[in-house]
């Protein structure tokens, strides 16, 4: 047991470690501390719109604001360039986002959108976009009492030139000023890194759809003494669903807005969807957002599955350029076993030229992640909350999905 005794001497100090982190920025930040052990819900600070700055934090000066309007192409191209060159890569460096134009359009835009919570910054020269960061409204739900008007941060990006110059605290001052000033104090939102404090840690599993390519782009080993063909084989999926799936229509949104709901309200973490939110995060729009029903007799949704179109680039492979990402999105099963709802979001994702779907081990995505061959991957994703306090969750309570 003295190899027991090194594994538990390896964690302590991991934690230790972990514990040990002085964060410069996120100590000043209304966040709990990572030691902190939380008991009760609430904000951690309470301001007034008189307390919240009216000028936009300083910059260095070889840099200025840029409130970016996505409705301009030109504008919302710089977004997708700066993110395609400099956002989210995999440890090894071997995989980066690579969020399409209209992604970002979409994500950035729902229905009570502002537009200057699109921050960009630029270097004032030459008006080179070197960083982002975004607020979108939402309606969060913390242990099924407490709702709450929050923003979710997303595409936080800096250069990668710029890097470790104290950029990204800025960006996240700005955007929480601007967010302030709308009498908003609460913000959700993920990431693959450990900060103060986390909510939920959740891990990431991935189902093979092309094997074969995977392998070669090295996401995935072929398994000691199996063959490719014999991988191959191991996950074939059928080529037509099991159940009459068809994509949801506005005729759908009413009786789907209802499922969604109440199926949500049972997570300790989780949004709510008025039916305007239902139509545009659920409607199809093709190489962004795939949702596909099923309805009863009355034609009321009694199931419904979504998964997001998340490409990445594989840096420097001299034969495949992209891996093709299906992201599971939110699914429910009423009138079918949850395994049956995704073994069929798993045909129609392989039948759309899909390599690999995604997801992670909220909901009860334990439940058909074995079944169904998921395995799980190397990043997990931190869920958090901006000025809130609450107990840490299981990733099976969050019933949340940023994009
Ligand atoms: C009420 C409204 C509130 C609204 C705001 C709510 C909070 C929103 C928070 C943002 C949610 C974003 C959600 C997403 O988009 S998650 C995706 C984030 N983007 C990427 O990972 C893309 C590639 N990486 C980069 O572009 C840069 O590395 C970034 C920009 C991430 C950091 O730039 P850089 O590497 O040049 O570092 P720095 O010298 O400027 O700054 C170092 C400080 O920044 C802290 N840091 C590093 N990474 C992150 C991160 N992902 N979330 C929060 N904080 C982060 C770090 O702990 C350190 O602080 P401290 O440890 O010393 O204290
Ligand atoms: C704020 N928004 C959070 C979502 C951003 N998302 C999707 C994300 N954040 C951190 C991750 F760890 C992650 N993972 C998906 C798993 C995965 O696919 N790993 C292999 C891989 C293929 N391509 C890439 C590109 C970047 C990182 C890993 N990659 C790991 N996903």
């Amino acid at each position: 047991n003295a190899l027991e005794n090194s594994k538990q001497l390896m964690s302590l100090l991991k934690h230790l470690k972990v514990q040990e982190q002085n964060h410069a920025f996120w100590d000043t930040q209304p966040v709990p501390k990572l030691d902190q052990v939380i008991e009760k819900n609430g904000p951690i600070e309470t301001k007034t719109l008189d307390d919240v700055r009216k000028e936009p934090l300083s910059l260095p000066p070889q840099f200025e604001w840029s409130t970016i309007d996505v409705n301009d192409h030109a504008q919302l191209m710089d977004v997708y360039t700066l993110l395609n060159e400099n956002y989210v890569e995999d440890d090894d460096n071997m995989f980066r986002f690579d969020y399409s134009v209209a992604f970002l359009k979409w994500a950035l835009q729902p229905p009570g959108y502002l537009k200057q919570w699109h921050i960009g910054v630029r270097v004032k020269d030459n008006k080179k976009m070197v960083g982002f960061i975004s607020a979108i409204p939402a309606t969060v739900v913390v242990d099924k009492t407490e709702n709450i008007k929050m923003v979710e941060i997303n595409f936080l990006c800096v250069h990668k030139k710029l890097r470790e110059k104290r950029l990204a605290p800025v960006l996240i001052k700005e955007i929480t000023r601007l967010v302030n000033l709308e009498n908003i104090w609460q913000a959700a939102y993920t990431a693959g890194i450990v900060l103060p404090k986390p909510v939920a840690t959740c891990r990431y599993y991935h189902r093979s759809l092309n094997p074969k390519k995977l392998v070669e782009v090295g996401f995935s080993q072929i398994p000691a003494n199996i063959t490719m063909s014999l991988l191959i084989k191991l996950h074939k999926v059928p080529e037509a669903t099991k159940h009459a799936f068809r994509p949801l229509e506005k005729k759908d949104v009413p009786s789907a807005t209802l499922l969604v709901q109440k199926y949500l309200s049972k997570y300790s973490l989780a949004p709510t969807f008025d039916e305007h939110e239902i139509w545009h995060w659920f409607a199809p729009l093709k190489n962004v957002m795939d949702c596909q029903v099923l309805t009863d007799a009355q034609g009321n949704v009694t199931d419904l599955f979504s998964f997001y179109t998340l490409p990445s680039s594989i840096i420097n492979h001299p034969k495949h350029k992209n891996l093709k990402a299906a992201f599971s999105f939110y699914n429910v099963a009423t009138s079918i076993p949850v395994a049956e709802l995704m073994q069929d979001a798993l045909t129609v994702a392989k039948n759309n030229e899909f390599d690999v779907f995604n997801c992670l081990d909220i909901f009860e995505n334990n439940q058909f992640i074995k079944d169904l061959k998921f395995a799980p991957g190397d990043g997990n994703l931190q869920y958090y909350l901006y000025n809130y306090s609450t107990p840490t969750k299981k990733s099976a309570d969050i019933g949340l999905v940023l994009l």
